[in-house]
This record gives C-alpha cells, structure tokens and sequence, in this order.
C-alpha cells in the first residue's frame, strides 16, 4: 500500500523554496498515511512532472514553442476566449445558435487563438452550435474549443455523458473544469480528496486518448492554494499525469489581489516547469484585467477572458483591455495589425449582446480620449501625448475635444480647426483672438443657463457659424402653434343620447402649425431665395406634432430631408426646487437613414416647448447644413462678426 503524497497546509507558501521545502517535508510525513487514503503513485510532483514531458510532446513552455516554430516570436501570449461560454452566464446574456457562429467567425476574424464556444454537456443549444460549427465554420487561425466538466463521481469516463458529448463536439481542443479547493471538494464536490484526484486525472487521460488538446481549469485555484496548496498543486499534478496541455489557474470567485495571483502563478510556474500554464480571473474586484496581467508577468502564457468583460456576476476579465496592453504595453505580439480593429468589435459586441455601450471604457469606449479639461486640451494641442497614453488610432478609436465651461481656447480653436473655418495662420490675428475668446464666454454663459455642448456637438458648431456676419440659416420659424388636450369620443353609436361615462372613452389631442421662411435655391448652391411654408400635423404628443409639421413644411422645399429622422429626446428638469418654474433642458438626437449620421441638439428655456422646438429647429438646420455645407458656409475671406451679445 502506498499513500498521498500531499497533505494539508496551514503555513501559506509564498514562493518556490517554501513549496518546495513543505513538499520535502511534506513527503517524509506522508509516508505515514497522513489521511490514511489510498493513492495513485507513490512519487513527489516534481518526478511525475517530468515523466509527463516525456510522454506527452505537446507540453510545451514558451522557449520550445519557439523552437517547433522559429516564426513564432518568443513573447507570444495566447488569447483564449470564453465569451460563448462563461460570457453567456452574465445576467440578461443570452446568445442564439446563429449568434455564436457569427461571434465566433468574428472573433477568428480579428485574431483570436481559442475560442470556446460553449459546453455540450449543459444544453440542446450548443449542441447546435457544435453540430452546425462543423459544417460552417472554417477558421483561418483559432481553435475551437468545448468545455465540460471532469467525470462525474462514482463512474467510469466511458459512462460520463458529459465527456461523450465533449468528444461528439469533434473540437481540436477541450477544456474541463476541476475542482482545487480542498473544502469544495469535500463540501460541494461531496466527494474524497482522493476521488477527486482520481476524477482529474483519468478524465484528462481519456480524452488525451481521442488525440485533443486538454486544458484543465482549476476552478477555485488561488482560494485553494491558500487554504491547502499542497492540495491545490496536487490536483494540477493529477492533470499533469493524465496529459493535460495547459494548466488553466482561475480566480473564480475575483476576490484575489494581484500580488497575490503573481507570487501564486510563479510558485506553480517554478514548480510545473515545462507546463503550459493559463490563468482565468473573474472581475468581483474590478481586478481581474489587473490580475490576468499580474499572472503573465509570473509565467502564464495563455489568457482566458470574454469580450467586453461579460460573465457571471460582475463579469470575466476584459480581452478588450488586456489584448492591447498586452501588445502595446508588455510587448506580445497578440494579434498584430488586427488591433486597428479593436473598437469596432468591443462596438459590435455590444449590439450583437444588446448591451448598451459604455462610454468609459478603457481604450475602446466613446470617452476613453475625450478631452474636457482647457488646460489639458492646450497642452495637447501642443503635444498629443500630453494626456493620452496611446495614440486612440492603434486601436481604431479617435481623439475628442469637449466643449464645456471648463474649456479654454484651445477647445474652441480646437473645434473650429476641425470645422475648417479657421487657419494656423489666422490665430495670431487680434480679430480672430477676440472672436474665439467671446464664443468661449457664450459657452460658459449658455453653460450656467442650463446647457451642456459636450454631447451636443450640432448645437457647438451652429453656434459658432452663428457669429460669422454672411451665415445664414437655411430657414427661419416665424410663428408655431401647439394645441394639446383631451377629447371624448363616443365609443357606442348606438347610444341615443344616453351620457353615461362607459359610453365614451378620452382620446388626447395634439395639433402643431408652423410657418416657416425657407432658404433655398434650384441648384443647391447660391444664390438663395426664400419661401414661405406653412403646415400643420397631428401628433401623439406636442413634440411629435411639431417635429412632423417641421419636417412637412421642409421636405417641400429640401426633399433629402425625408431621411432625418428623431431618434431620442431626452428631458431634464434643472432645478427641482422651483418644480413647474424650473429650467428644462431638451436633447435631442438625430438620425439621417440616408447618410447614417447622427447628431445631437440642446436647448435649456423655462417652457419646455420652446426648448423642444428650438432643439428641433436646430437639429434640422444642421441636417442642411450636412447636406448643402457651400450654402451656407462663411467664405474664408469674410471678417470676423462684432461680438455676440452676451445675454
Ligand atoms: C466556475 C464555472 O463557471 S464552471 C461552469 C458553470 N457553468 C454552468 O453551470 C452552466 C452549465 N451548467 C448546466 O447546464 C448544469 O449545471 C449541468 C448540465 C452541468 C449539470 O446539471 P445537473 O446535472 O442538473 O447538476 P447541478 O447543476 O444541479 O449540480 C452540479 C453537479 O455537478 C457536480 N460537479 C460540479 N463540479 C464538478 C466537476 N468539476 N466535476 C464533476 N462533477 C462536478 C456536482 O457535484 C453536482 O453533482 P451532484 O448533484 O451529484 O452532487
Ligand atoms: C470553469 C472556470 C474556468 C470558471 O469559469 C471559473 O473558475 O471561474
């Protein structure tokens, strides 16, 4: 009878020596039968390690994949992805068949190496999907990969219906998870330490047998490793033995800090020398991009991780964010020129998830190079690195100034560069100073009257036009009516002349008139004339009426304008204290169908039609000015305007 050759810890190794030191140690103890278990072999880890890279030529550290393939550079990090997997257990994530095969594609696509599209064993659904990925999906560098779980206990490999449906999935490689924490094991598992070892190492056995690719996530492995790492270690050993590829750590419940996930991969890389080691981190902290990266500063060379961060609880570790640090910042080459990519699939992702985008996002999101600040805004005007640690294009985003009260000049000079209406050489100009620093004032004054420019950049740009002598605006509201109210209407006709209450039913009434003096000209260029139009629509609120009869009286004249269309309205009451006296700010998003542009306006009044209407009015106004920019456009000759009044 031989025994266990681990034992329980209750010093917390911290590094190589200390491991090493308590293996030793831990050996001679153990030849006593420390738990009295029957074991699978009687050797220390370290042997049967070695014995493993002779038998099995796909483990492979960094230097020899190097050496199998001298293209490869040698800091090459894999990017495995789980997005159709541990991405689909985050909240309201529910992918279709159709779906995954275009995620997938998608991910091959940008460069991905693994992509895991799901577990065979848990739903009808990706058995689907592994059924229809055979015949459909045809990658140009990824494997495929579907996950499970090890046998279940008490039976054999060949009776798990978990493993045969992992084979049946016919994926290059296949992932398994295992249990590493001693008190899951017993508690969750229920079943012996030893059991456990032997459920590892014979499902990773048996599906080495069907020549895939194993990796083995040791679920829970860092909470292990603190609890008992000779057990945890013990568990990677019995994956080892089997002939598992990749030794996947994971920080399933995210509650590891990265200092402890950098000493804790180190310790297993220095102990699992020639193993492939992977880590697999979750965001319960917001650390997991952090820890992710903290694991292969220690040696792991294989990421696992979902796209945008979706998952289980707070989410996965993000590849959006650490592919581009791993390639711009730590020097693997991960997926090369593809990164250029990078925003428009974290962008598609979100559509395809229907999860809304989230500006702040590191490197991708709308905000990540906005700029607010006028201090920062001149400095990088002056140096683009100034507040940027990247320049936004290696990753396919782009830099934005915002206009705000806290801008300087450089934020307007800055806009009126990219509006192209004014000139390097124009700004030493005494003129052209005192234009800039008065729009920058009726910025700041409009700003504490209730407006916000920063996500109303159609407003800014008006605005600025607005103070050039020759512009005119392409149309002009001269009068507008709106008549809101309820209606009862007989919902019986059969009544006679009964005025009982179930006999009618209350409809709502809105009518809107306009009359507009319209700019326009048969050749779409100067010179201009102006007609007047006047019309009137129904609507199911007054802002709706009024956008209709807008629309009506200037599709006459300008027809293009039949494609623009009222996306969003959005309301804000500034100033609750005063209730129905209060400021309403009105934002309103446009979208031309046509064209595919959208644009937003903004206006703050105390009626809230009136800001309804002018946000409209202004919108439309840029609608044209996208269309017919020479009809409007100050010629570059013409002197700046006297100063905009201030109130
Ligand atoms: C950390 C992770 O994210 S791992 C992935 C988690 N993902 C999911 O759970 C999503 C997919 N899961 C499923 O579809 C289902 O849970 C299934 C099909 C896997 C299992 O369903 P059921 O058979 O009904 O079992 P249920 O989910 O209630 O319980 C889990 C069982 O798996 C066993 N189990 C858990 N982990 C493992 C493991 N690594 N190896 C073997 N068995 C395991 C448990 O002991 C329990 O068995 P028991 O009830 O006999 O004690
Ligand atoms: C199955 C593994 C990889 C997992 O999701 C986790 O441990 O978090």
């Amino acid at each position: 009878m031989v025994y266990l050759s681990w034992m329980p810890c209750t010093t917390k190794p911290s590094n190589k020596n200390n491991i090493k030191l308590q293996n030793r140690k831990r050996w001679k103890i153990n030849s006593q039968n420390f738990y009295g278990l029957p074991v699978v072999e009687r050797r220390p880890v370290r042997s049967s390690i070695k014995r493993t890279k002779l038998r099995d030529a796909s483990c492979r550290t960094k230097m020899n994949r190097q050496q199998e393939n001298p293209d490869l550079p040698i800091n090459q990090v894999d990017i495995y992805d789980t997005t159709l997997r541990d991405g689909a257990q985050g909240e309201n994530i529910s992918f279709t068949v159709i779906d995954k095969l275009r995620i997938a594609r998608a991910l091959d696509d940008f460069g991905i190496q693994y992509i895991e599209g799901g577990w065979p064993g848990s739903n009808p659904k990706d058995v689907e999907f592994f059924k229809r990925a055979k015949q459909e999906l045809h990658f140009h560098r990824a494997k495929l990969v579907a996950f499970g779980s090890t046998r279940r206990k008490g039976i054999r490999c060949e009776e798990d219906a978990n493993l045969r449906l992992l084979l049946e999935a016919e994926t290059p490689t296949v992932t398994i998870v295992a249990k590493s924490w001693e008190k899951q094991v017993l508690k969750v598992l229920g079943v012996s330490l030893e059991e456990n070892l032997l459920m590892i190492e014979e499902s990773v056995r048996y599906l080495k047998q069907f020549d895939r690719e194993v990796m083995i996530d040791a679920e829970h492995f860092f909470d292990g490793y603190k609890q008992n790492a000779s057990y945890a270690l013990a568990c990677l050993d019995a994956a080892v033995r089997g002939g598992a590829d990749v030794l996947v750590l994971c920080d399933t419940n995210g509650g590891r800090l990265p200092w402890e996930i950098y000493e804790i991969t180190k310790s297993v890389a220095n102990y699992f020398t020639n193993q492939r080691i992977g880590i697999h981190c979750h965001n319960d902290m917001e650390l997991a991009v952090s820890n992710s990266l903290s694991s292969v500063y220690a040696g792991a060379s294989l990421v696992q991780g979902t796209m945008n961060g979706y998952g289980e609880r707070t989410g996965n570790a993000n590849l959006i964010s650490i592919i581009p640090t791993l390639q711009l910042k730590m020097n693997y080459n991960v997926v090369g020129s593809k990164l250029s990519s990078l925003t428009e699939l974290s962008r598609w992702m979100d559509e395809v998830t229907n999860v809304p985008h989230q500006p702040s996002r590191p490197y991708v999101g709308d905000c990540a190079f906005a700029h607010k600040g006028g201090l920062h805004v001149a400095a990088i005007l002056k140096d683009e690195h100034s507040y940027q640690h990247i320049d936004p294009s290696l990753v396919g985003n782009r830099r934005r100034m915002l206009i705000s009260e806290l801008s300087g000049r450089g934020n307007i000079i800055d806009k009126m560069k990219q509006m192209g209406i004014v000139k390097e050489s124009q700004l030493q100009d005494s003129e052209w100073k005192r234009r800039i620093q008065k729009i920058l004032e009726q910025v700041k004054y409009l700003e504490n009257k209730g407006y916000t420019f920063e996500g109303a950049e159609a407003s800014i740009e008006l605005m600025i036009r607005r103070t050039f002598n020759n512009y005119r605006s392409p149309f002009e509201l001269l009068d507008f009516t709106v008549l809101t109210g309820n209606k009862r209407v007989a919902s019986d006709e059969t009544l006679n002349g009964t005025f009982s209450n179930e006999h009618f039913r209350s409809e709502s009434i809105t009518q809107a008139t306009v009359k507009l003096g319209i700019l326009a000209s048969s050749s779409g260029a100067c010179p201009i004339e102006r007609t007047v139009c006047f019309e009137a629509a129904e609507g199911n609120g007054p802002l709706n009426a009024v956008n209709l009869a807008l629309k009506k009286a200037l599709v006459r004249v300008h027809a293009p304008l039949e494609h623009v269309n009222l996306q969003d309205y959005k309301v804000r009451i500034l100033d609750n204290e005063s209730a129905t006296a209060a400021i309403t700010r009105v934002m309103v998003e446009f979208y031309d169908s046509e064209t595919k542009r959208v644009w937003s306006t903004i206006c703050a009044h105390p009626n809230i039609i009136v800001a309804s209407v002018q946000a409209l009015m202004d919108g439309f106004e840029y609608a044209l000015l996208l269309r017919l920019p020479d009809c409007f456009v100050v010629p570059e000759q013409e002197s700046p305007k006297s100063p905009i009044p201030l109130s």
